[in-house]
């Protein structure tokens, strides 16, 4: 079999909601284990092409498209494609944390309950780990049963994250997840993009260009719909190839 080091991959994606068409013709690759930023000005098709990736755009109405997207070589855009897995597979982290009116525990262990884990031991252990991959187990590990909403808001991303990673996704789709967030609680969600990448494969939206220069290994530049360069992030932000991209790193415009 074909070695695949694509995590996903798009063809000649269009996306529509209702007749207004939101993506063109996208033929996007996203390597493994690699840290890929999607940028680009408001309204430019960021959050609509992340969506595409676990099927959330499903949940829209008038939402259509047509084109190819491969989940590890395999199509997911049909009717057989079991979409409660999928969302297992390809996690997915919001702009504002939102961490369930429950404990810290329960937050965590949510996802394994809904799929039919139990086991107490096997709940705990799963809690520990998921904390510890999302960097807050330290700071959690002797409140486990306070209410999550009472972490600051960088904790409670960081427990968002964890909730993400206690279903054993392989990869992290990240939708400005930062934005709410203060320098600090920025710089921590930072550090632990960079260690996600050693075990998932992570894609993220951002408006900070910043932001995208630090954490990502590759990145692609979006507008009006179209992706119009895709490259590392050394060469989109050192040498773009296309004048679009210049000029939007350059901030002459967005
Ligand atoms: N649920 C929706 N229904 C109708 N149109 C939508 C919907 N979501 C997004 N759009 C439209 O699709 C286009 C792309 O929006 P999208 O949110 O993907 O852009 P974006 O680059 O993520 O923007 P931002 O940076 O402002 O979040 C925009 O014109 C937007 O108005």
């Amino acid at each position: 079999m074909k070695q695949q080091n694509n995590a996903l991959e798009t063809q000649t994606l269009n996306l529509y909601y209702g007749s207004t068409q939101a993506l063109i013709d996208v033929d996007i690759q996203i390597p493994k284990n690699k840290v890929t930023a999607l940028i680009g000005p408001s309204g430019c098709g960021k959050s609509t092409l992340l969506r595409c990736f676990n099927r959330m755009n499903d949940l829209i109405p008038d939402c259509s498209l047509s084109g190819s997207i491969l989940y590890h070589g395999e199509e997911i855009t049909g009717r057989s494609t079991d979409v409660v897995e999928l969302r297992k597979r390809i996690g997915m982290v919001f702009q504002q944390p939102n961490p369930f009116p429950k404990s810290i525990y329960e937050n965590v262990i949510y996802g394994p309950k809904v799929h039919g884990m139990k086991d107490r031991k096997e709940l705990d252990a799963i809690a520990e780990k998921s904390l510890k991959g999302a960097a807050i187990w330290e700071e959690v590990k002797d409140r486990l049963h306070d209410a999550a909403r009472g972490l600051s808001g960088g904790q409670q991303q960081r427990l968002c994250i964890a909730r993400t990673l206690s279903v054993d996704p392989d990869i992290i789709l990240m939708d400005e997840p930062c934005s709410a967030l203060d320098p600090i609680a920025t710089a921590k969600i930072e550090n632990l993009i960079t260690e996600l990448k050693e075990e998932y494969t992570v894609v993220i939206v951002t408006h900070n260009m910043q932001q995208a220069a630090r954490v990502s290994d590759y990145t692609g530049f979006m507008y009006m719909g179209r992706l119009i360069e895709f490259d590392t992030t050394s060469v989109i932000f050192e040498r773009p190839k296309e004048e679009l991209t210049e000029n939007y790193i350059t901030g002459r415009f967005g």
